[in-house]
């Protein structure tokens, strides 16, 4: 014992059990502590009651021995306040007491007490009491741990069954408003015993057509059938996935689902749980991904891709059956002239025109497909006689020729077509393709507008084309190219009142080449542009030349392509080749085309006007030929009209060619227009001008295309009929 009022350092036991002493008398005190520490216990001690309820409340010891008689709050009353805190109530109190008074010991019971030992101590008994109150507190506190241990389990048993409820309640939940359709099916019966309404849906409007059936029986009203073979094949693998299954719901409603089925057991059975996955949105990307690889995005036409598939199935039939298919390459004319001067959006809508024409004229087993640009294919695919592949060429170009009204532009164009047909020009479809092309080139070189059929002769064309092509190049390189001029000459006196400069090719090894081969080749290969401001240039500083020698001052004529009109800035080439040549602008005139002129725009208007501001004149070539002549005369600041030669190859002979040219000529005259008459071949030619108003004439009667040194020779003398042939012409 260290002080009367510390701590007793009994054995430090693990189950040491702690008593404290509360008494007055420090002898007590002594004699108790001492004997309880003898026998295991740990003791504490305090000397009167204010005291033992403090060391009580912070000890927190397993019993209490308390005197009854103390000065200040004596033992009951201790006893009441240790019974009234919740820290110490449960700790048991023995009173000692040297009372003997019955009440007082009934006093000590209503305080709170568990016992009362006397004094003076019986040690045993002392021990006794302490030990069976020891036992009986040591019992309590283990039904109490014992009872709070079974009220968490009953709390956590509660709540995990809540949570049990809460859970089947989410996933019921889930299962009814999961997107993808769930359906519950018995393994060995196949039967469905629970579907979520998207399930249902895939199949019914009503969920008593899918609950109770078999799964089978649903899956009749679906494209793909799923037999009790699968089912059982499902439940062997656990988890089996088909890609598509084409479901129909009642009304005929298509569901293209991909569906997993996985196996599992439950208590009462093994189930099979389905879910379909609703996949027409991808089917549907998928289509449109798969429609867009194989047409044209323009037109919707088949593209390359696809008309070479069915082209490969095409001739793969007619290998079988013994038929025919042909193929016909078909090329707009005049389609870049549209594009360049009106713009794409006008391009685009006349190729859609195009197209739907195409479809108009064709069977539902024949194919019209796009390759890009203004070029198409027709493949027929079962071609019994020759005969029926010129009726559907002749039908498309005529399709063609029709003006095509676009945004108030009233467009002309027409096609050229090249045939070829299996098995004689092609085994397979890149064969094919290829001899349409050539002979579609063919079509094109032979006038436009008609359809050939190919022949193995035009594969030297189409070689000599490739050569020509390369050979071209290294002549604007080389400057291989020379200029020709044909005299123009008033038929009153026949003096020369122009000439024409006409292009001409000095190629190394054919020798001259004429335009008619040589120009379409330099529009193709995009080389018009540069080789034209060449010609305008030289043409001016001849003219310059020529005044220069003293020849008195003519008109110099320059054919002018399309693609300078359009695609290039011919203002700029004009304004230049006059300066470079200082030749005055009014001796310059501009041959258009009516095939250029074609297109009836503001912009080529603007561009005449803007040619016309520099000083020059313009004429329109080839007059007749094109298709709303009279628009033009009216709309275009022209100067000059020249009649085709082919009006007058027959005006001699040809009594509506002779009306033809005699409209033409009055018109000019009412419109103030000169009148030049082109290939004036003949003598009955030339008397029949003479009898009409024309004021010029061109042609072979009285000059061929010379060489510039021999111009100037027929400069200073009126030439005549006589003359032909005079000079060093293109055809020497
Ligand atoms: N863009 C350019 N085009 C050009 C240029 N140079 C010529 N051309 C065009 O090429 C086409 C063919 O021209 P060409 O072979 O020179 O033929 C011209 C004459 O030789 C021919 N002609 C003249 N008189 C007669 C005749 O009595 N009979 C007959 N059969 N042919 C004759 O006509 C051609 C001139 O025609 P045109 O131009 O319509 O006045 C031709 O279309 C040229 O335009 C060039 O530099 N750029």
């Amino acid at each position: 014992m260290s002080d009367m009022s510390g701590t007793f350092l009994a054995d430090a036991g693990a189950q040491v059990q702690t008593i404290l002493v509360i008494d007055d008398n420090p002898v007590n005190l002594g004699v108790v502590g001492e004997h309880l520490e003898d026998n295991n216990y740990n003791v504490t001690v305090a000397q009167d009651g204010m005291e033992g309820l403090r060391r009580a409340e912070l000890g927190q010891p397993d019993l209490i021995l308390l005197d009854v008689m103390m000065p200040g709050i004596d033992g009951f009353e201790t006893c009441r306040r240790l019974k009234a805190n919740p820290l110490t109530a449960e700790i048991p109190v023995i009173f000692m007491t040297a009372l003997t008074d019955v009440h007082d010991k009934v006093a000590a019971f209503q305080a709170g007490g568990v016992d009362y030992i006397s004094k003076p101590f019986q040690s045993e008994e002392l021990l006794a009491r302490v030990r069976t109150h020891l036992s009986l507190r040591n019992t309590q506190r283990n039904l109490a741990a014992r009872n709070a241990r079974l009220e968490m389990e009953i709390a956590a048993r509660h709540s995990a069954e809540v949570s049990l409820k809460r859970t089947e309640v989410s996933y019921r939940r889930l299962f009814e408003t999961a997107p993808d359709g769930l359906m519950l099916v018995d393994a060995q019966t196949g039967e469905v015993f629970d579907a979520n309404p998207a399930a249902v849906s895939m199949f019914s409007h009503d969920p008593a057509d899918v609950l109770g059936k078999r799964i089978w029986e649903l899956a009749g009203s679906a494209r793909t059938t799923f037999g009790e073979a699968m089912l059982q094949e499902s439940v062997r693998r656990g988890i089996v996935k088909y890609d598509d299954w084409e479901l129909i719901a009642a009304g005929g409603v298509t569901t293209h689902a991909e569906v997993i089925t996985r196996t599992y057991e439950t208590d009462q059975r093994q189930v099979v749980l389905f879910n379909f996955r609703n996949i027409n949105d991808r089917k549907e990307a998928e289509a449109r991904i798969r429609y867009m690889a194989l047409h044209d995005a323009l037109t919707g036409l088949p593209n390359r891709t696809l008309l070479t598939d069915r082209l490969g199935q095409a001739v793969a039939q007619a290998r079988r059956s013994g038929q025919q298919v042909a193929v016909m390459m078909l090329d707009l004319d005049h389609f870049k002239h549209i594009n360049d001067s009106l713009g794409h959006h006008v391009g685009d809508m006349l190729l859609q025109t195009v197209a739907d024409r195409l479809r108009s004229c064709l069977r539902e087993c024949d194919t019209a497909a796009r390759l890009g640009g203004d070029e198409f294919v027709i493949l027929l695919g079962d071609v019994a006689h020759a005969g029926d592949v010129d009726v559907v060429a002749g039908k498309v170009l005529q399709a063609l020729k029709g003006a095509f009204l676009i945004e108030q532009h009233q467009l002309h164009i027409g096609g050229s077509i090249g045939v070829s047909t299996f098995p004689q020009d092609g085994e397979d479809p890149a064969k094919l393709l290829r001899s349409a092309d050539t002979a579609m080139y063919d079509a094109k070189g032979n006038g436009r507008g008609i359809h050939r059929h190919f022949t193995p002769a035009m594969n030297e064309a189409t070689m000599r084309w490739q050569e020509l092509a390369n050979d071209i190049h290294m002549a604007c390189v080389n400057g291989e190219f020379t200029l020709y001029y044909q005299p123009q000459v008033a038929l009153d006196g026949y003096h020369v009142t122009g000439v024409e400069a006409l292009l001409r090719w000095n190629h190394p090894v054919q020798g001259l080449v004429l335009p008619s081969v040589f120009v379409p080749l330099l529009e193709e290969l995009g080389l018009i542009v540069e080789v034209g401001d060449w010609v305008l240039e030289q043409a001016c500083r001849q003219n310059v030349a020529w005044q220069r020698a003293g020849h008195p001052p003519i008109r110099m004529a320059v054919n002018l392509s399309a693609q300078q009109f359009y695609r290039g800035d011919i203002v700029k080439s004009v304004r230049r080749a006059l300066a470079v040549s200082g030749m005055d602008p009014q001796w310059l005139e501009l041959e258009l085309t009516e095939s250029l002129t074609l297109d009836d725009t503001e912009v080529t208007i603007q561009i005449m006007n803007d040619l016309k501001a520099l000083g020059v004149t313009l004429s329109l070539d080839d007059f007749g030929t094109g298709w709303s002549s009279l628009s033009y005369l009216r709309r275009f600041p022209l100067d000059r009209i020249k009649i085709d030669r082919t009006f007058m190859s027959e005006v001699a002979t040809e009594p509506n060619a002779a009306a033809v040219v005699q409209g033409i000529l009055s018109l000019a005259q009412n419109l103030g227009l000169g009148c030049v008459a082109e290939g004036v071949e003949s003598r009955e030619q030339l008397d029949y001008l003479k009898r009409q108003i024309c004021s010029e004439m061109q042609g072979f009667l009285f000059s061929r295309p010379l060489a510039a040194e021999d111009v100037a020779q027929v400069l200073t003398h009126a030439i005549g009929p006589r003359r032909i042939g005079d000079g060093r012409s293109d055809r020497d």
